[in-house]
């Protein structure tokens, strides 16, 4: 079975951050695994509160996965502080990780910041030249490259801007324009398009975790890249048809094995 780890924060509603992830990696049929760099008290409202976990127990965490189990691909989602993401950084490259999803993940749907601004360069500058792929929202895209996106050319644009900053690839998610949901993938020579209908339901938080998660199982998996993002574009888009009316606020996307084996998406 391929093994698949999260290095993320807890959403204690389940929507979002490690546990979204573990759904997703047990929905892909992978052996899902966890780092936690983060503790949220948050519902479908909103962040109440966060404890940052000691960059120290972070390190400790990932070197006791390494140290036992072959990690076919992870994902990083939320990682806080700076102090964090230098330690991620250093026990990645000590422990030679190849496969890399990384969701730069800076506010959250409801508006809480999940990265500190002084904590935004450190990302960009320790974490994205290690990233196989990297999937901003446009918001994030936006402050990564400093610039307005309001239209598909300047999401290429940003995309470009993005890619010579050190990842293999950029996978810039359409979730926040207008019309089709579609997500362009930029690997330096060619553009591609992933488009789905826009779905009309509030019902969307941790759908960028969703589909990070199932781009990392998809990955683990051997699939090549295009592949492994146009399935985790189905995926992700069935995760939010189905959606979940819980909480009294943006609601989670749904993780159901069945339903994606019917749609063929599991045979690899
Ligand atoms: N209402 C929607 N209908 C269909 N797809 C959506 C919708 N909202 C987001 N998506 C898709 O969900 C994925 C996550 O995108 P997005 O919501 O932009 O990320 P994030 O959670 O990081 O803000 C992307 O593939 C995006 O196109
Ligand atoms: C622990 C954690 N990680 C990530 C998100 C972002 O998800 P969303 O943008 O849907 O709020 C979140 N809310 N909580």
């Amino acid at each position: 079975m391929k093994k698949v780890l999260t290095i993320a924060g807890s959403d204690t509603c389940g929507g979002a951050g490690i546990q979204a992830d573990l759904k997703t990696f047990a929905a892909h049929g992978v052996y899902g695994m966890s780092v936690i760099t983060a503790v949220t008290a948050q519902n479908t409202q909103g962040v109440i509160a966060v404890q940052d976990i000691k960059p120290e127990i972070i390190g400790k965490q990932i070197d006791a996965i390494f140290e036992d189990i072959e990690v076919d691909a992870l994902k990083i989602g939320m990682v806080s502080v700076s102090e964090t993401i230098e330690t991620i950084r250093d026990r990645l490259i000590e422990h030679n990780v190849k496969r890399i999803v990384l969701d730069p993940v800076m506010i959250s749907k409801s508006g809480y910041p999940l990265l500190k601004e002084d904590a935004r360069k450190a990302l960009i500058t320790n974490l994205l030249p290690l990233a196989t792929i990297v999937t901003p929202n446009i918001p994030e895209a936006e402050t990564i490259t400093g610039r307005p996106i309001l239209n598909l050319r300047d999401v290429k644009e940003a995309a470009k801007i993005i890619l010579s900053l050190g990842p293999a690839c950029v996978l810039l998610k359409g979730g926040h324009l207008e019309g089709t949901a579609t997500d362009i993938l930029f690997d330096g020579k060619v553009f591609s398009e992933f488009k789905a209908p826009r779905l009309n339901t509030k019902n969307t938080h941790g759908t960028g975790c969703t589909l990070s998660a199932s781009i990392a199982a998809n990955l683990a998996k051997d699939m090549e890249m295009t592949r492994a993002v146009e399935a985790s574009k189905k995926y992700i888009t069935m995760a939010i048809e189905h959606s979940l009316e819980i909480g009294k606020g943006v609601g989670p996307t749904h993780h159901f094995y069945e339903i994606y084996k019917k749609a063929g998406m599991m045979d690899e």
